[in-house]
């Protein structure tokens, strides 16, 4: 069951967004000693980092932090996902994100390649030389294209019906840059929690489509862990179209 909350301004959805990212982080650190995260771009570091940065209750040292997806350029380009996060969050939590635990991809390397080599470093986070089948993400949280796509998964593409690997390629995004590599659906679909973060009025539209008919089939709708919750963080913007009977209300 996805559960959809919605807030009055993008500030409130920033602070249940903190709190949310809180719980989850203090529940994975009393279970496993870390917390495993997975961070999308576009508008979400914005969105995530409001008041997450300013948080004293969240144990930063214990985190594991990968890219939902990357476009491939270098990692100072102002394309780069990994810039903005950097920019957004983690120059702000320098002092307690320890050193190796910012998995950014390797920009010198073809799509191919970069992809491959991101694959070895959820590896070694996520395996450690055991036999694992996809790794399971604490958190992936993820945005929504006005398309409907999600990480570098868009409608009507290929990579939609990958079902074995962890990491893919792009070297024809719809969307600039075409070279991209991206965390697949099975991936997205092993994690113990995954989020959306949306807002604004141009997306009511895309928003009420994607809860509401879930039949199209677009690749935000292909996203439901077998074992874990969907949720979605919007604001009353990109609410504006939905059913209310949808929303439910945001509780800790
Ligand atoms: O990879 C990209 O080209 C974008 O980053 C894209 O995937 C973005 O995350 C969504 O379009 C949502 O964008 P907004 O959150 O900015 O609306």
């Amino acid at each position: 069951m996805t559960a959809v909350h919605a807030f009055s301004s993008t500030d409130q959805l920033s602070q249940a967004l903190d709190q949310y990212v809180e719980k989850l982080s203090a529940e994975a650190v009393a279970k496993h000693d870390r917390f495993t995260i997975a961070i999308s771009g576009g508008s979400l570091p914005k969105l995530l980092s409001a008041t997450l940065k300013h948080n004293p209750r969240i144990d930063f040292t214990k985190w594991q932090i990968f890219f939902v997806d990357e476009r491939c350029v270098p990692l100072d380009h102002e394309d780069s996902n990994y810039l903005e996060v950097k920019k957004q969050l983690l120059d702000a939590l320098a002092e307690q994100i320890q050193p190796g635990s910012v998995h950014a991809i390797n920009p010198s390397l073809s799509p191919e390649d970069a992809a491959e080599d991101y694959m070895d470093q959820l590896m070694h986070v996520f395996a450690a030389g055991d036999a694992v089948k996809f790794p399971v993400f604490d958190l992936i949280l993820l945005g929504m294209g006005p398309d409907g796509h999600t990480a570098s998964l868009f409608p009507g593409h290929e990579l939609l019906g990958e079902t074995i690997e962890w990491v893919s390629p792009i070297v024809d995004s719809p969307k600039p840059p075409k070279e991209r590599i991206t965390l697949t659906l099975p991936v997205l679909n092993h994690a113990h929690h995954v989020a959306f973060v949306t807002a604004g009025e141009g997306k009511q539209d895309m928003v009420k489509k994607i809860i509401e008919q879930p039949e199209l089939g677009l690749p935000c709708q292909l996203v439901h862990p077998s074992s874990g919750t969907a949720s979605w963080f919007i604001d009353t913007a990109a609410a504006g179209k939905l059913d209310p009977s949808r929303l439910s209300e945001f509780t800790q």
